[in-house]
C-alpha cells in the first residue's frame, strides 16, 4: 500500500493539498496525449522557456525553448542528450529557477501554480542532499517535523516516518547513519530511497527528481525505478534520466526528449520507437531503446552543429532523407518533424483546451499559495536541535578549536609568565607596559585568527541549505540564527573562556574582579567580531579557499591600523579613518585601558648612572 492511501493525517489547512491529479497511471492507453475528460488531473507546461545573460550581458542564451506538454499521474521520463536541457526543464517546472529565466506557464490540474509550489513538491536533488552525520530515521524525522503542518501530533509524524521507511524498504538501515565524505554510512542505494523519503513525508501529488540513478550500480538503479514505478500509481512522477538500460526504460509512462534545448517528442514511452522508425530511424531488434534514441539525437545534434563533422560521424544512423540530402537540418529536422506530427497536434489541441477553460475562469485560475508549514519559532528550534546534534556526533572540529586554544593560551601565559605585580626591578621599569601591551596584542591576534575556523560555516552546507531552503524547510533567516547561534556557544565563546582564564592568572594580571570579566568581555568581543567578519565572507563566497583569502585581507588590514605596528598619528591623514575599522585598536585599547589605568607600580634598584654608585633609587609609577 502506498504512503498516500494510508495518510491518516489531517491537513490543518496551512499545506494545501490539491487531490488526487487522476486516477490513471499512464499505462492505461491514455497515454499523455489523448484527450479525455481527465485531460486537467495532470502537470501541462504551455510554451515554457528559460534563458540565461550571456557574459557580456547584452544578449541571452536561450537554454530551454517554446517546451509544452501534459505529464499525468505514472512514471514521466525526460531524456535527452547531455546538455539538451533536461535539467533545466525540470527545474522549471518544478518552480525552481527564480522569476528571471523562466517564460511560459504551468498548471496543476488546470490550474496555475501556487505561489511557493516548492512547498508542496517533492524534488530530490541529483547529489542526495541530506545530513551525514544523523540517520536515515533522524533524517525523515527532520522533514516530518518541519514539513507537516503545525497541527501535527508528535505521533501522527512518527507514524509518518515509520510508515515512509516501510514503504521505501529502508527498515534494516532506519537507525544507522547516512555517512558523508569522511565515514562510510548507508549504501548508495539506501542513500537514495532516504533523499526519496524526505520528499514524500509530505505526500506530494508532483515529485520531481534529478537523474535518480546516477552513480548506482545498475541492479539498484533498477530497484529504485522499480520503486518509484509503485509509488507513481498516486501521484505524478517528473524525473530526468540520461541513458536508462531496458528494463528501467520499460517502466516508463511517458516519455519527453529533449535535443539542444527544444521537444522533438512528447509522448508513451511504448509508442517512441515506432515514431522513430516513421522518421526513418529503425531500431535494431535487440539494441537497447534508449541507447538508439540517444545515438540518434547525438548524431544529429552533431550534424546540425558542422557538416564538417559529418564526415567522422555514423551516418547509418541517419534516416533515409537525411543520407540523401547530404545530412543538412539535423537536429533542427528533428524539432519541426515533431511539431508537424500528430502527436504533438493532439497535445497542443488538448494544452489549448485546458487553457481555455483556465481563461474561462479568469482570475480564480490560481491556486491558494502555499506556505511554510511551521511557525519560525519551531524551525528555528528543529533547525539548531539538528546543528548541535550534527556538531556533537562530528566533534572533531570543536575539540581542534579547544585544544588549538588553551595551547595558545599556554605560550602566551609562559612567554609573559608573572608580569609583576605592583614592584618591579628598576631595570624593568620600562616593561611593564610593553610586556603588557606585547601580551595583549597577541591575545586579540589569537582570537582573531582563531576564527578563520568559521569560513566553512556557510559553504560546508551550502548546497543542502539551498536545496532545503527551496524545498520549503525553513526560511533563509531559520538557518543563518542556528548555524551563527550553535557555532558561537560551541566554539567562539567556550574557547574564549579557558583561554581568558590560563591566560589572566598566568600573566598575573590585576586581580581584581571586575577587571578579570571586563577582561574575558573584551575577548568575547573580539572574537564574536572576527567570527562576524569571517561569516560575512562565508556567506558570499562559494570555496573556502576564496572565503579564507577575504577574511585573512580583512584581518591583516585591521592589524596595521590597530595602532601596535605603527602609530597611528604617523599614518597620513586620508587612510587614518580605517582605524576605526580595526578590531585590534579597539580589543587593545580596551584590555590596555583595563589593566593598566589608575595603576601604581614600584621600581626600586641600583642607579648605573648615578654619578654616586652607590646610590638606590625607587620610582613610582602611575598610570
Ligand atoms: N545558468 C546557465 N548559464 C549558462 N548556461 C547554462 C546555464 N544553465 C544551463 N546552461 C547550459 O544549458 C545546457 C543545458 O543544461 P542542463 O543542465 O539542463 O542539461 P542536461 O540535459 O541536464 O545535461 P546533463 O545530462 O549533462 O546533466 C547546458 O549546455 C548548460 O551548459
Amino acid at each position: 500500500m502506498s504512503v498516500n492511501e494510508k495518510a491518516p493525517i489531517a491537513n490543518h489547512g496551512q499545506v494545501p493539498h490539491y487531490g488526487s491529479l487522476g486516477a490513471g497511471n499512464g499505462d492505461d492507453g491514455a497515454g499523455p496525449n489523448s484527450v479525455g475528460p481527465e485531460k486537467e488531473k495532470s502537470l501541462t507546461f504551455h510554451q515554457v522557456g528559460y534563458e540565461v545573460p550571456t557574459l557580456c550581458g547584452r544578449r541571452t542564451k536561450v537554454i530551454i525553448s517554446s517546451c509544452s506538454g501534459i505529464m499525468r499521474p505514472g512514471l514521466n521520463a525526460l531524456m535527452g542528450p547531455t546538455g539538451s536541457g533536461k535539467t533545466t526543464l525540470l527545474d522549471v517546472l518544478a518552480d525552481r529557477k527564480g522569476r528571471r529565466g523562466p517564460s511560459g506557464d504551468v498548471l496543476i490540474n488546470g490550474s496555475r501554480r501556487p505561489k511557493n509550489f516548492k512547498c508542496v513538491s517533492g524534488y530530490v536533488v541529483q547529489d542526495d542532499l541530506i545530513m551525514g552525520s544523523l540517520s536515515v530515521r533522524e533524517n525523515l524525522a527532520f522533514s516530518a517535523a518541519l514539513r507537516l503542518p503545525s497541527g501535527t501530533t508528535w505521533n501522527q509524524r512518527k507514524e509518518r516516518v515509520d510508515r515512509v521507511i516501510q514503504e521505501l524498504g529502508l527498515v534494516s538501515c532506519a537507525g544507522t547513519k547516512v555517512g558523508n565524505e569522511f565515514f562510510r554510512g548507508v549504501s548508495g542505494g539506501e542513500r537514495k530511497r532516504t533523499s526519496i523519503g524526505m520528499e514524500l513525508i509530505i505526500q506530494p501529488q508532483v515529485l520531481f527528481l534529478d537523474e535518480p540513478t546516477t552513480g548506482l550500480d545498475a541492479f539498484t538503479a533498477v530497484s529504485v525505478v522499480k520503486l518509484l514505478k509503485r509509488l507513481s500509481e498516486s501521484r505524478t512522477i517528473i524525473l530526468s534520466i540520461h541513458q536508462p538500460r531496458y528494463s528501467i526504460f520499460s517502466l516508463f509512462s511517458s516519455l519527453t526528449l529533449l535535443s539542444r534545448g527544444s521537444m522533438v517528442y512528447h509522448g508513451p514511452a511504448q509508442q517512441v520507437l515506432p515514431y522513430f522508425e516513421s522518421l526513418g530511424f529503425p531500431c535494431a531488434e535487440h539494441e537497447n531503446p534508449a541507447d538508439f534514441i540517444l545515438d540518434v539525437l547525438t548524431t544529429c545534434e552533431k550534424k546540425s552543429i558542422s557538416n564538417d563533422t559529418i564526415v567522422a560521424m555514423d551516418t547509418s544512423l541517419l534516416g533515409e532523407e537525411e543520407r540523401e540530402d547530404g545530412g543538412g537540418g539535423g537536429a533542427v529536422d528533428m524539432v519541426e518533424r515533431y511539431r508537424k506530427s500528430d502527436m504533438y497536434q493532439r497535445t497542443e489541441q488538448e494544452l489549448g483546451q485546458v487553457w481555455q477553460r483556465l481563461e474561462e475562469r479568469g482570475q480564480g485560475g490560481r491556486l491558494p499559495a502555499a506556505g511554510y508549514a511551521s511557525s519560525i519559532l519551531w524551525q528555528t528550534m528543529v533547525v539548531m536541535h539538528r546543528s548541535i546534534v550534527g556538531l556533537f556526533r562530528d566533534p572533531l572540529s570543536l575539540y581542534f578549536q579547544i585544544i588549538i586554544m588553551v595551547i595558545f593560551a599556554l605560550i602566551i601565559g609562559i612567554v609573559y609568565f608573572d608580569l609583576g605585580g605592583k614592584k618591579v626591578p628598576l631595570e624593568s621599569i620600562n616593561n611593564i607596559i610593553t610586556d603588557r601591551i606585547g601580551a595583549f596584542f597577541f591575545m586579540c591576534m589569537n582570537q582573531v585568527f582563531s576564527n578563520m575556523s568559521a569560513v566553512d560555516l556557510f559553504i560546508q552546507r551550502k548546497a543542502l541549505f539551498i536545496h532545503e531552503n527551496a524545498s520549503g524547510y525553513y526560511r533563509v533567516s531559520v538557518f543563518f540564527f542556528s548555524q551563527v547561534v550553535t557555532d558561537l556557544i560551541a566554539k567562539r565563546i567556550a574557547p574564549v573562556l579557558l583561554f581568558s582564564v590560563i591566560t589572566y592568572f598566568m600573566l598575573d594580571l590585576d586581580r581584581e574582579p571586575e577587571k578579570f570579566f571586563i577582561f574575558l568581555l573584551t575577548l568575547f568581543l573580539v572574537s564574536i567580531s572576527a567570527a562576524a567578519i569571517t561569516y560575512a565572507f562565508s556567506s558570499i563566497a562559494n570555496v573556502t579557499p576564496v572565503a579564507t583569502l577575504l577574511s585573512a585581507l580583512a584581518f591583516v588590514l585591521s592589524m596595521l591600523f590597530g595602532g601596535f605596528f605603527i602609530a597611528l598619528k604617523s599614518l597620513p591623514v586620508w587612510l587614518r579613518w580605517l582605524k576605526y575599522l580595526s578590531l585590534f585598536r579597539y580589543g587593545l585599547e580596551a584590555l590596555s585601558i583595563n589593566e593598566l589605568r589608575g595603576r601604581e607600580f614600584y621600581a626600586e634598584g641600583f642607579n648605573s648612572s648615578s654619578p654616586c654608585m652607590s646610590h638606590t633609587v625607587s620610582v613610582v609609577l602611575r598610570l
